[in-house]
């Protein structure tokens, strides 16, 4: 570093992508960002405090330069040796970068295979016709993009009708070479034909049915055949299916990876809308609106678990616990959409 004083010599020029090379005794080196710093050079300098002559450089005065400014140390990102991605990270685009930074093409991944099941008759596929008696099947492409948007692209989607036997035909198959996980949407509650349950504690086992959540009543968990393949009956309502697999389905997959947390902390948000008592924990679709400045959650007026339009006017949930009444302006635990997926 110079005094201030005196001009030195341009002796060497470093570009980005050169090796580093080595500055002699009383010199300096031009360098370009990106470049390794030659050995015998400990600061580097910007080139607008510096003043140039032929061939020469004059810096500024020593009091203006610190010992290492505008290095960056090797080893501040990582150093030999260190952990960079720790088991059970998700493999995010930062975390693609951070593995691309330290030399890592390839990574080895635990990506499950999943498969998605709707079941139900009076199921159309979206862009067949309209027929009497029949609605469209959205919960299996709901399912499906539920499992892509959380990191689960491995999914085989199937549809099942209300047969018993067809019911079981179809687990039997897709035994023959076990997914990690199974999801199904519909056929879980009391009705006659609702097979999937019946058939889950023939070809496995039932750990267990109904839960006191508003929507998701009749949610379903079991483990089929050998090998134990667990299973995630859904009850067929499809805010019922958004919600089981939020808050059920999505924190099981992450507890599996070894991922934590396995669900975003919730904020705590006044509501707008007083909260009627009730026996069930109730998951209401309600979004985040700006009055005089400060957060509050709005309700969307309809919270039928058949619908879906609800909960895309929603941007996240806001859960009333059991036996819970309160009026309005009080504060309840808000997710929203965004930061469960994520
Ligand atoms: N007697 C009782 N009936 C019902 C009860 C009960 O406790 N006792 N619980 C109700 C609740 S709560 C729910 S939730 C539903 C769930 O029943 P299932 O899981 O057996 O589902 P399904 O009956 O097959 O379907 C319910 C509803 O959702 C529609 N659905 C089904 N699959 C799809 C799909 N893939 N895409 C779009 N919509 C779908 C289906 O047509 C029904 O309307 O049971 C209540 N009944
Ligand atoms: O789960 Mo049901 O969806 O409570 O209506």
């Amino acid at each position: 570093m110079g005094d201030g004083t005196r001009s030195l010599p341009v002796t060497l020029r470093v570009p980005a992508g050169d090796p580093p090379g080595e500055l002699a005794p009383g010199g300096a080196a031009r360098i370009f960002t990106g470049a390794p710093v030659p050995a015998g050079a400990d600061t580097v300098l910007m080139q607008e405090d510096c003043e140039f002559g032929d061939g020469t450089v004059t810096p500024p005065p020593a009091t203006q330069a610190r010992p290492g400014q505008n290095i960056r140390p090797a080893g501040q990102d990582a150093r030999q040796g260190d952990t960079v991605l720790a088991a059970g990270t998700r493999v995010s685009a930062r975390a693609i970068g951070l593995a691309a930074s330290v030399g890592v093409s390839e990574l080895a991944v635990r990506r499950p295979r999943v498969v998605v099941l709707s079941s139900g008759d009076e199921l159309l596929p979206p862009g067949a016709p309209p027929a009497p008696g029949k609605i469209y099947n959205s919960n299996g492409p709901l399912m499906e993009s539920l499992l892509a948007d959380s990191g689960f692209p491995d999914v085989t989607a199937l549809w099942l009708p209300d047969d018993r036997a067809r019911t079981r035909e179809a687990l039997d198959q897709l035994l023959a070479d076990p997914p990690d996980l199974v999801m199904a949407s519909g056929g879980v509650s009391v009705g006659e034909e609702d097979h999937l349950r019946a058939v889950l504690e023939e070809r496995g086992e039932l750990d267990f049915w109904r839960l006191a959540i508003k929507p998701g009543k009749p949610f379903t968990f079991g483990r089929l055949g050998d090998a134990g393949v667990p299973f995630f009956g859904l009850p067929g309502n499809p805010s019922a299916v958004l919600v089981c697999y939020l808050m059920l389905v999505l924190p099981y997959l992450r507890r599996c990876l070894g991922g934590e947390p396995v669900l975003p902390a919730p904020q705590r948000l006044p509501a707008e809308f007083a909260v009627k008592p009730g026996p069930r924990q109730e998951y209401l679709r309600v979004r985040r609106v700006s009055r005089d400045g400060a957060l509050v959650l709005e309700k969307h007026p309809n919270q039928s678990s058949g619908m879906l339009s609800s909960a895309v006017w929603a941007d996240g949930l806001a859960v009333a616990p059991v036996d819970h009444g309160q009026a309005a302006g009080e504060p309840l635990d808000y997710y929203s959409f965004a930061d469960l997926l994520a």
